[in-house]
């Protein structure tokens, strides 16, 4: 006899959130409109990069070479990296996790305030899902806030605490993705103040985002996030110690874990074009456990919202030829939003083939 797939426990409103569904006692396996089944494994890594911020900002010449060479080197080869001594409290870490995680524990009703809203609208909320390729809806194993905070500021009223540690938490992460950039520029032998012109970065775009994945009772039955690639330029990423976070490098995938304080950090679809392909955007997952529930708060930063990604005219001209099409920031992202379904990418239709 064909086994009955899973249902909903029936104490629990079908709208919701996964947190709400996984705190059910009778919940023994993950119900069908959650279930994709996927193969999470994936192996440890000792080499995965450390990048040194203090490096990038000292005075001293050979400390700030060694800094840009690494950061060369971790963008050239994975496109991913921890970032240490990068100056941020530690304080100021433990309290937008812990915010993060108060904005899940509020009452339905107020989570879903924000759940019938677009990409369009400055705050967005609810449980992830993605369209299968045969059109189908699956839900993913995961609670979400999202909330454009660059270059006007938008956060939800509850909890009460999170404006005020987000505006300080979104100023101090711009600033060190701004010298990081700076030093992206460096290594991409870009004049001074190239890349902050080209990306209208006074004006840059910055997107908080925090996500919620509960334990789960059948973590080969789920997804967090499927493999994807970021928007943007430099995605930073904390969360509350609990390892998620797979990366794709040269095919294998990897765990990745980051010491406490640190960042994780991704180069993203914007700084592959603007670099004409040098850089590639990270292919990753987030994919989630029978244990502990994880909370990672994630922020896109990007170009201003009508800056024209392409990539940078010195190095079309050092190429030869641009090896991407440029597209107005917003468009880039609306499209990349829109274009969720499981197995395609943006960033391939942006890439000009030989043959064009
Ligand atoms: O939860 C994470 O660690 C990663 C989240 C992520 O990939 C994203 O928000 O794009
Ligand atoms: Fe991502």
């Amino acid at each position: 006899m064909a086994a009955t797939a899973p249902m909903i426990p029936s104490n629990i409103a079908d709208n919701s959130s996964v947190k709400t569904l996984a705190e059910s006692s009778t919940l023994s396996s993950v119900p069908s409109h959650f279930a994709i089944a996927n193969d999470s494994r994936a192996s440890h890594c000792d080499s995965i990069p450390i990048i040194d911020f203090s490096l990038l900002v000292s005075d001293n010449p050979d400390h700030r070479a060694k800094g840009l060479r690494d950061l060369d080197n971790a963008c050239r080869e994975w496109g991913f990296f921890v970032l240490v001594n990068h100056g941020i409290s530690e304080s100021l870490l433990k309290d937008i996790v812990d915010v993060s995680l108060e904005y899940f524990e509020l009452p339905e009703e107020d989570k879903r305030r924000y759940e019938a809203n677009t990409v369009a609208d400055p705050i967005t909320s609810g449980t992830g899902s993605v369209i299968t390729m045969a059109n189908q809806k699956i839900n993913l194993w995961r609670d979400f806030v999202t909330s454009y905070v660059h270059p006007k500021f938008h956060c939800p009223p509850k909890p009460h605490r999170l404006r005020e540690v987000l505006v300080e938490y979104s100023e101090k992460t711009r600033s060190v993705v701004r010298k990081l950039l700076q030093a992206i520029g460096e290594n991409l032998e870009l004049e001074k103040g190239y890349i902050d012109e080209a990306l209208k970065l006074n004006s840059c775009y910055q997107l908080y985002a925090a996500h919620y994945y509960p334990p789960c009772p059948q973590p080969d039955q789920a997804m967090g996030i499927p493999t994807h690639t970021d928007h943007g330029l430099l995605t930073l990423v904390v969360h509350n110690g609990v390892a998620g976070l797979q990366i794709q490098h040269n095919g294998e995938w990897f765990n990745t874990n980051s010491p406490q304080n640190s960042f994780l950090v991704n180069t993203a679809d914007h700084l592959e074009i603007f670099s004409n392909g040098r850089y590639k955007s990270v292919t990753h997952r987030a994919v989630v456990n029978n244990e502990a529930s994880r909370i990672s708060v994630v922020m896109a930063n990007g170009s201003a919202p009508d800056a024209i990604v392409g990539p940078a005219e010195p190095l079309v001209e050092r190429d030869g030829r641009a090896y991407y099409r440029p597209l107005k920031f917003l468009e880039y992202v609306e499209n990349k939003r829109s274009y969720q379904h499981l197995g395609k990418t943006i960033l391939d239709s942006m890439k000009i083939q030989d043959d064009d």
